[in-house]
């Protein structure tokens, strides 16, 4: 297919058009010419409101810039700044209260409370993982973690060690215990399990028995009630399925014959086309849309090879049970499956205009995966996604409710385009830029006929905060960024804006990313904090991840958390706005100030490497302590503006830089050593185009758009393409 032209000359990609009109518009019965001319007319009309916007993001940050410049070295009148904002538009009034009015949301986004997982949609194996993340093993979770001390002699060897098996049991009973206790006893000393009319019995040695302190949260079972394959228990809404197995691996040894715990992990999980994917041109985004549509179809298959032999990973059915009454209890077998788009500011070879630019690419995302999500509403059997007829986007990096006003606008006028009914699609703002925390009640007002969460994207939103005060001051280092007023006021206002606007029982308030995929001890400390802040659900790296933060949501019952917050008062708005830069009473000692750099350095010039050369858009990037860290573009946004904010205040010297960047570039190619393909950056860093796009990225740091990434990321990402 020769580069085809639509009706206004607009130019389509020739495999962008193959597969829109080869692969996705025959399942729809759609014809091409009427599609590509809708297509047209969407991108004449929108194009210039979407370029518009991202002119006034310029204009305001300019303004913000000169403002600061104009008074380096004050302290910062808080009065002064909040009206200055007012003026330029950056800030916005606050209009009457009101209620969200989003309807036909499913039951993982209304009315339950658990994990959300992410994943780049582009990796069809980790894709497909995610979707079926719905349950997860909770021994295989606590084997494989370090939830279970690794210490001497309980390794997690891939041999079965028998001494962690017994630790890992113990802690899932433990689980059991905590959360679905017996009247009396535990149920580390039962024997045997059985069902008695509606009651779960549990039989200890001695002969004794027990029921459940919790009669109702008995709802199901599998096999015969005097000897079940299965029981199904349920507690805040999840459940939780005790497999037995008296021949199974783990089975055949405990006195219960349980063979395994399944926790319902990940409720939801977010497909990815966004910042945990490199993809820059069409052949990549092909790419991402073919595997978005195997998944609305329930056909995307991957095959791979795994501790040496060939696997085949597909989309898990969903799973039957027989209820207490003896009628079928049907659980869906995977997560709800949602789509981050691209952000406004995002252009690709997708498609160009008549005077050759590229079209905005988030208005072709919104318009093909939406058309591929509507496959899913079509079907009424198999493997389907929403039972509610709602196509569910995440739309990131939206600065301020006209950027919200006009993703509604566009997802309003696919809907027109697809035939599709009013508010079909639902849209999830990721409140992850300044302006939109700070307007987040007008930001949800634009959308509140399709609102299905908000959420606290830190990382990103930590960017916005270096960039956007760029010239305020020198930021704090980023660990104490974390600890000062602002992060806690925009946290607390988040779900204190969301319960003011009745999402709960319609739409998610969600929290962040647990940004280290290994340290899952220290998850299950830490991420606690989520549900007990009133979130109803929270990012989560990976579905062992969601199976061990699926515990969290049993020990906290979010809905009555939230109703004692809607009692407290809205988090200050004058803390929100406090700029976290470093005080004139702390200096900062020489060895703090390398420190930070090296590990700034090393996290930028470790994912780097891996997104420009080999197009791998997230990865687990060990830090100067050997801590893998998940690395996506807004870690990459915030380890980048933060060293270009140390150089424009002096904190350090582009010398200084150079060489650590020399040293860390050392280290990765270390790290990287024996990964096939792997381009080395030492000794030629010239000829290395990754280095040369981690130096541009610190370099050019104050002039990127709001500090964002892709820019820079896509053009040398594009130069590797053409060169191999
Ligand atoms: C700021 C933001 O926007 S955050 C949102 C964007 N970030 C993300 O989406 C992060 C998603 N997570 C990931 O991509 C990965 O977990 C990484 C890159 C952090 C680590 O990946 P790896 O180093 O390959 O992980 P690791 O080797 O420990 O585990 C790989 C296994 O876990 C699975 N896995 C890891 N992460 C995920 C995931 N997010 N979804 C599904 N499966 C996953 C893989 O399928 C693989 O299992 P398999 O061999 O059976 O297929
Ligand atoms: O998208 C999430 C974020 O933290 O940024
Ligand atoms: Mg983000």
């Amino acid at each position: 297919m020769n580069m085809p032209l639509s009706k206004k000359n607009n130019v389509i990609h020739p495999e962008f058009g193959s597969f829109i009109n080869e692969e996705v518009l025959p399942l729809h019965d759609i014809d091409p010419t009427k599609f590509w001319h809708d297509l047209d007319q969407l991108i004449e009309d929108l194009s210039p409101i979407n370029r518009q916007l991202l002119v006034t993001r310029d204009r305001m940050q300019q303004q913000i810039d000169q403002w600061h410049l104009a008074r380096q070295g004050q302290p910062l009148d808080m009065q002064a700044y909040e009206g200055f904002l007012r003026e330029i538009g950056y800030l916005v009034d606050e209009g009457e209260d009101f209620s969200i009015t989003t309807s036909n949301v499913d039951a993982e986004i209304a009315t339950l409370a658990g994990p959300q997982l992410v994943v780049p949609v582009k990796n069809a194996r980790f894709a497909l993982n995610a979707a079926n993340a719905r349950w997860g093993s909770l021994y295989d979770a606590f084997y494989g973690t370090d939830v279970v001390p690794k210490s001497a002699g309980l390794e997690a060897h891939q041999n079965y060690n028998a001494a962690r098996g017994e630790l890992v049991i113990a802690k899932a009973k433990a689980f059991l215990d905590e959360v679905f206790p017996l009247e009396t006893g535990s149920h580390q000393n039962v024997s045997s399990y059985v069902m008695y009319y509606h009651h779960l019995l549990a039989f200890f040695d001695d002969g004794s028995q027990s029921g459940l302190q919790q009669p109702c949260q008995l709802v199901a079972v599998n096999g015969q009630r005097s000897d079940p394959e299965s029981v199904l228990l349920k507690n805040n809404g999840l459940h939780v399925e005790i497999q037995f197995d008296r021949n199974g691996q783990n089975g055949a040894k405990d006195k219960a014959h349980i063979n395994d715990i399944l926790i319902e992990s990940a409720l939801s999980t977010i497909m990815d086309c966004e910042d945990s994917v490199a993809a820059v041109d069409a052949e990549d985004k092909v790419e991402v849309y073919r595997n978005w549509l195997g998944l609305m179809q329930g056909t995307l298959e991957a095959r791979f090879v795994k501790g040496g032999q060939v696997q085949t990973r597909r989309m898990a059915p969903d799973r039957f049970f027989t209820d207490l009454d003896n009628k079928e209890y049907r659980l869906h077998g995977r997560s709800l499956l949602l789509v981050r788009n691209v952000g406004h500011l995002m252009e690709c070879d997708l498609m160009q205009d008549a005077q050759g630019n590229f079209v905005p690419e988030g208005i072709v995302d919104a318009v093909v995966t939406v058309l591929i999500g509507a496959l899913d509403l079509q079907r009424t059997s198999g493997i389907r996604n929403s039972r509610t007829g709602s196509i569910y986007v995440v739309k990131p990096k939206m600065h301020g409710p006209e950027e919200v006003a006009f993703a509604c606008q566009l997802f309003g006028r696919v809907e027109q385009m697809l035939g599709l009914p009013e508010n079909t699609v639902k849209v999830g703002i990721m409140d992850e830029e300044r302006r939109t925390t700070l307007n987040l009640k007008e930001c949800i007002r634009q959308a509140k006929s399709r609102v299905f969460f908000i959420n606290t994207g830190f990382l990103d939103r930590t960017g916005d905060e270096i960039h956007t005060s760029m010239h305020a001051g020198p930021f704090l280092p980023k660990d104490q960024i974390k600890a000062q007023p602002w992060i806690q006021a925009y946290e607390n206002r988040n779900v204190d804006i969301g319960l003011q606007c009745g999402l709960p029982g319609k739409a998610q308030i969600g929290k962040g990313m647990w940004a280290m995929p290994d340290e899952m001890a220290a998850m299950m400390e830490a991420k606690v904090a989520h549900p007990k802040a009133g979130a109803n659900t929270a990012w989560v790296p990976s579905p062992t991840a969601a199976t061990l933060h699926a515990l969290h949501y049993h020990q906290v019952n979010v809905f009555e958390v939230q109703e004692r917050i809607k009692r407290r008062s809205t988090a200050s708005f004058t803390d929100l706005l406090t700029i976290p830069t470093i005080p004139n009473s702390l200096t900062l000692s020489s060895k703090v100030i390398e420190r930070e750099i090296e590990n700034n350095v090393q996290g930028l010039l470790g994912y780097v490497v891996r997104w420009v050369e080999a197009g791998v858009g997230c990865s687990k990037v060990p830090d100067i302590n050997n801590v893998g860290l998940m690395e996506d573009r807004a870690t990459l946004r915030i380890s980048s503006q933060h060293l270009a904010n140390w150089l424009l205040h002096g904190i350090c010297t582009k010398a200084q830089i150079d060489e650590v960047m020399q040293r860390m570039a050392m280290v990765v190619d270390e790290q990287n050593k024996g990964t096939e393909g792997y381009c080395p950056m030492m000794p030629n860093v010239e000829s290395s185009l990754a280095f040369r796009a981690a130096q541009d990225l610190i370099f050019k740091g104050v002039i990127q758009p709001n500090g964002y990434t892709e820019p820079l990321l896509h053009a040398y990402r594009l130069r590797v393409k053409e060169v191999s």
